[in-house]
């Protein structure tokens, strides 16, 4: 089979740049959500999928998060950071009159991440929610008869033709992106395009409802051994309110020792703690 990279689309999304950044030559295959990226990998359909899993202003993306717990045979091989620059774009028609538009589709995220300028700006403009920033770009390209706009990037307005009339509308500038490779297997996997700036290992670890003091336990074995953290999260299990997963960021590669005996120290405490993935991560300067 040739190496086909499937991700969240379709084209002129950030999941698209991110791929742009990290992939090269391969067949590229875009999908309208999350969830059908996710079973074009765990059916071979495509070898890699390339997806959002954390904004730096909105947090976890928890679709992600969510279907790599349910589906935990799919690995973590590669992250990569990408800054995230939102634009105001409408049809070329409407490049005189974008301040008479009539409603604005985007991703929540990027409609969460330009709060302040649709709140002060654009207050009485309603929004409506796409799958992808790319889905509401296309959107808005297919009707010109209406006077509708669109959050997103400048890869978007190129693609889909739209006049950017208002750039950078996110509030804060400090605006990044984490996406993630997914694959079947926890292969070696590296950027040809990219250095790596170091090694992440993504863990998830479940406790025990009737031992007090586990979460302060499990973190203490990292502690000890002077492992570095760089996030810790708790998401539903789904079993019944109270009942969550953590999931926690190790700064290092996974090894023979440190990590393993991390591992097994949790597990004596009564929990578990499973392997994501333990891959390079990059980051993206310039899109
Ligand atoms: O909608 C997109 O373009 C995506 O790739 C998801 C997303 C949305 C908003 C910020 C970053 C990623």
């Amino acid at each position: 089979m040739t190496t086909k990279v499937g991700y969240l689309g379709p084209k002129g999304t950030f999941t698209k740049i991110a791929v742009d950044a990290l992939f090269s030559g391969e067949e590229k295959q875009s999908y309208m959500t999350i969830p059908e990226c996710i079973d074009a990998v765990k059916h071979g359909h495509v070898t890699y999928g390339v997806l959002p899993l954390e904004n730096a202003l909105e947090g976890t993306v928890n679709v992600t998060l969510d279907y790599l717990i349910q589906y935990k045979m799919l690995k973590i091989v590669s992250e990569v950071v990408v800054p995230i620059r939102q634009h105001l774009m409408v049809h070329p028609d409407h490049r005189d009159d974008w301040k008479d538009i009539t409603t604005i589709y985007s991703h929540p995220h990027a409609i969460a991440q330009c709060h302040r300028f649709l709140h002060n700006g654009m207050k009485h403009v309603p929004t409506e929610t796409f799958t992808s920033t790319g889905a509401a770009a296309q959107y808005v390209s297919e009707h010109p008869e209406s006077k509708f706009g669109a959050i997103a990037n400048t890869l978007a307005a190129t693609e889909y033709g739209l006049d950017i009339v208002k750039e950078n509308i996110h509030d804060f500038s400090n605006n990044h992106t984490r996406f993630v490779v997914l694959h079947k297997n926890d292969i070696q996997w590296s950027s040809p395009r990219l250095e790596s700036k170091g090694y992440k290992t993504t863990l998830m670890i479940s406790l025990p409802t009737d031992h007090a003091g586990a979460l302060h336990q499990v973190l203490s074995a990292f502690a000890w051994r002077k492992i570095n953290l760089s996030k810790i999260e708790s998401r539903p299990m789904k079993t019944g309110l109270g009942n969550y997963y953590f999931l926690v960021d190790v700064e290092q590669k996974m090894d023979d020792i440190l990590i393993p005996n991390t591992i097994a120290e949790i597990e004596a405490l009564g929990c578990s703690a499973e392997v994501l993935g333990s891959y390079p991560y990059f980051i993206c300067e310039n899109v």
